[in-house]
C-alpha cells in the first residue's frame, strides 16, 4: 500500500497543495482528479520524487520512504508530455522499461511497428500510446501516469483501459486525466483534489457536489 500524507507544496510564494492525503492500495487504480492547475501534476512529481515539497509523508506498505522515490526502481512514472528521446528505437526502449519484444508485438499487432524505428519518426499519438503501455507493462510495482488517455485515439483508449485492468493485479497504480469519465470508470478509488486539498469521491454526485463537473452532466 502506498499512503502519502500532509503534502504541502509552494512554487514560490503561492501555496498549491494544502496537505494533501492520499491512499493507493495494491491491485487497485486510484485516480485523481482537479480541475487545471490545482496541482494534480505536481502531486504526482512530489511522490515520484523529481519536485521538492515543503512538506511530505510518503509511506510504503506502512513504511517511511525515506529516499525519492524513483531512485529506488520501484516506480515508473509517465509525465504529461512525450518523454522519451527521438533517439531511443522503440528496442532500446522495451530494454531499458524490462519489456519483452513478444509483449510488445502482442500488443501492437495492428501497427507492426519497427523494433529499429526512433521515437523521433512516430507520430505523436504513437509515441504516447508506446510510452503508456511501456510505463504499465514495466515490472514497477507503483505505476504513477499523468494524462495516459490524451493524444490517442478512442479504441486505443479502449485498449489501454484493458491493459491497466491487466496490470493493476500486482501493482499499485496512480492515474491522472481530463479525460474523467474514464477515470472513473477504470478507478477503483479516486479523490478529487479540489483548493489544495484531496477530497476522496464515495460516489459519483460528488463530483457535481464539489463542482468538478456541472449539474446532470453525469
Ligand atoms: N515550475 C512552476 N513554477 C511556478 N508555478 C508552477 C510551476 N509548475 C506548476 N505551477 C503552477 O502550479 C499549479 C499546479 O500546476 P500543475 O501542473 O500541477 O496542475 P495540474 O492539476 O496538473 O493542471 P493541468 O490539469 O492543467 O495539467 C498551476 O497553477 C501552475 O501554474
Amino acid at each position: 500500500m502506498l499512503e502519502v500524507d500532509n503534502v504541502e507544496k509552494y512554487y514560490d510564494s503561492v501555496q498549491i497543495l494544502y496537505g494533501v492525503y492520499l491512499k493507493a492500495e495494491e491491485g487497485q487504480v486510484t485516480g485523481i482528479l482537479g480541475s487545471n492547475g490545482c496541482g494534480k501534476s505536481t502531486l504526482l512529481k512530489i511522490i515520484f520524487g523529481t519536485l521538492r515539497s515543503k512538506y511530505k509523508l510518503i509511506k510504503i506498505d506502512g513504511n517511511v520512504l525515506h529516499k525519492k522515490m524513483y531512485t529506488t526502481g520501484i516506480a515508473k512514472y509517465l509525465p504529461q508530455h512525450n518523454f522519451i528521446p527521438d533517439f531511443l528505437s522503440i528496442r532500446k526502449a522495451l530494454k531499458l522499461y524490462g519489456v519483452t519484444e513478444t509483449d510488445f508485438k502482442a500488443f501492437f499487432v495492428e501497427e507492426d511497428f519497427d523494433l529499429t524505428q526512433k521515437f523521433g519518426k512516430l507520430s505523436g499519438g504513437q509515441r504516447r500510446i508506446v510510452e503508456v503501455f511501456l510505463t504499465l507493462k514495466t515490472p514497477s510495482r507503483i505505476i504513477l501516469l499523468d494524462e495516459p488517455f490524451s493524444h490517442i485515439a478512442p479504441i486505443q483508449i479502449e485498449r489501454i483501459k484493458e491493459l491497466i485492468q491487466l496490470q493493476k493485479q500486482h501493482k499499485i497504480i496512480l492515474i491522472t486525466d481530463h479525460f474523467y469519465r474514464e477515470i472513473t470508470e477504470v478507478s477503483d478509488a479516486i479523490y478529487l483534489i479540489k483548493n489544495g486539498s484531496s477530497k476522496r469521491v464515495q460516489q459519483l454526485t460528488d463530483l457535481e457536489d464539489y463542482k468538478y463537473i456541472s449539474e446532470g452532466s453525469l
